[in-house]
């Protein structure tokens, strides 16, 4: 039978491929155990696009990540491509998905499961029971702000990146916080740098608006500058409940939280657009981690982030909520027998390669569904 629940696999490079791998496992005990069946296509995204066709992602792959339900991205990048020209390099084809899909809203829940308090670096007690969702602008900010690029200045060389906001686009962001933060523990802090810069002053200002005038006074605000954000995230992670911010600050507290949490390679995020008449959204999906060269090919990656992406995927574009957190309790669960990849490794428990993660989920997901 036809499947309407299209699914886009852009695994990319280095570690990408690798977790998707485990990723396509769930799809596939999804159809067989649950008769959910995913229409899957594949492409090539990132230095394997542009090995392949010579751009990091062409039109096609577009197209069909503009008519997908869902894309679940891997990673790109590479020190290979890292020479090349600024339009060819693999992070491109990621930020053109990013903005010709309008994917402005990036959700990034930093959960700390028990079974891995002692993989974070921190004390078990500041990151016990953490459950933190970072919302980062996606589409603008200095990733896309014009002008950009070398020039001559007084008769020397500059270079520029422009950081610029609309109104438009810091009043969708903030709605989407504080419409999460209403479902969860009604705090959203706003991260800026309105000391230094106009677009922080703007953001507070508009973000300030959108508490007062869009219906939320149900919701707690305060404004805490990016730095301190960083800081605070390392000090008392637990008084955070949603944090919005920009795309520059938000790709570098997400980094932060990640730690939390205890590895990069648990980091979960959506990527999603505006909903439509229809009530459909554009969505793509992606662990926070990048290609990981350094363990690339060894079978030494986490598929949890990849993973729990998808399981992302399953609750926001496919309102399969039970399935989600079906996917979430196995790895948790995984997590809880000791079984670990070595970036979330502790003593006294077992090592496990990527693939067998993997396999491991599935063993779980079947105990439960059995
Ligand atoms: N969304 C993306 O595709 C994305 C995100 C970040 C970085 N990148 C790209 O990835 C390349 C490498 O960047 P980087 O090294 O700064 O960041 P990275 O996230 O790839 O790796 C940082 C460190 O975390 C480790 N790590 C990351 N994911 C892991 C996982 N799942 N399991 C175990 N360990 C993991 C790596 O081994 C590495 O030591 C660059 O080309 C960068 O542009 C891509
Ligand atoms: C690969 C890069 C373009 C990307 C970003 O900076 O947004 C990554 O670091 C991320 O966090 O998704
Ligand atoms: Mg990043």
């Amino acid at each position: 039978m036809a499947s309407n629940k299209t699914l886009l696999m852009l695994p990319g490079d280095g570690i990408g491929p690798e977790v998707c791998d485990e990723v396509r496992k769930v799809v596939d005990w999804m159809d067989k155990r649950r008769a959910v069946t995913f229409d899957i296509k594949e492409d090539k995204v990132g230095g394997a696009a542009y090995d392949a066709y010579g751009t990091p992602l062409t039109d096609d792959a577009m197209d069909k990540a503009q008519n997908a339900d869902a894309v679940l991205f891997g990673a790109v990048g590479g020190p290979q491509y890292d020479n090349l020209g600024w339009d060819a390099r693999p992070e491109a084809g990621l930020l053109r998905l990013r903005k010709e899909m309008d994917l402005f809203a990036n959700l990034r829940p930093a959960v700390t499961f028990d079974a891995l308090l002692e993989a974070s670096t921190l004390k078990p007690e500041v990151v016990q029971g953490l459950d933190i969702m970072i919302v980062r602008e996606l589409t603008a900010g200095v990733y896309f702000g014009e002008p950009r690029g070398m020039q001559m200045w007084e008769g020397k060389e500059r270079c520029i990146d422009t950081q610029s906001y609309t109104r438009d686009e810091i009043v969708r962001v903030a709605e989407v916080a504080f419409d999460l933060a209403r479902k969860r523990n009604k705090r959203v802090a706003s991260a800026e740098k309105a000391n230094v810069m106009k677009t922080g002053v703007f953001w507070r200002q508009t973000v300030a608006e959108v508490h007062k005038d869009g219906g939320y006074d149900d919701i707690e605000l305060s404004n805490v500058l990016a730095d301190n954000c960083a800081m605070q995230l390392v000090r008392n992670p637990k008084q955070f409940d949603v944090i919005v911010t920009d795309n520059l600050f938000g790709d570098l507290l997400s980094d932060v939280a990640a730690m939390l949490t205890g590895s990069l390679g648990m980091l979960p995020s959506a990527s999603l657009g505006a909903v439509d008449e229809f009530g459909r959204r554009k969505a793509l999906y992606e662990p926070v981690h990048g290609s990981a060269p350094d363990i690339a090919g060894q079978g030494k990656a986490n598929p949890m982030a990849m993973l729990l992406s998808f399981a992302m995927a399953l609750r926001y574009s496919f309102d399969l909520g039970d399935d989600a957190d079906l996917v979430e309790q196995a790895a948790q669960a995984v997590l809880s027998t000791g079984k670990r990849t070595l970036d979330i490794m502790s003593a006294g428990c077992e090592a496990i390669s990527t693939s067998q993660m993997g396999d491991a989920v599935i063993a779980e997901l079947d105990k439960r569904a059995a």
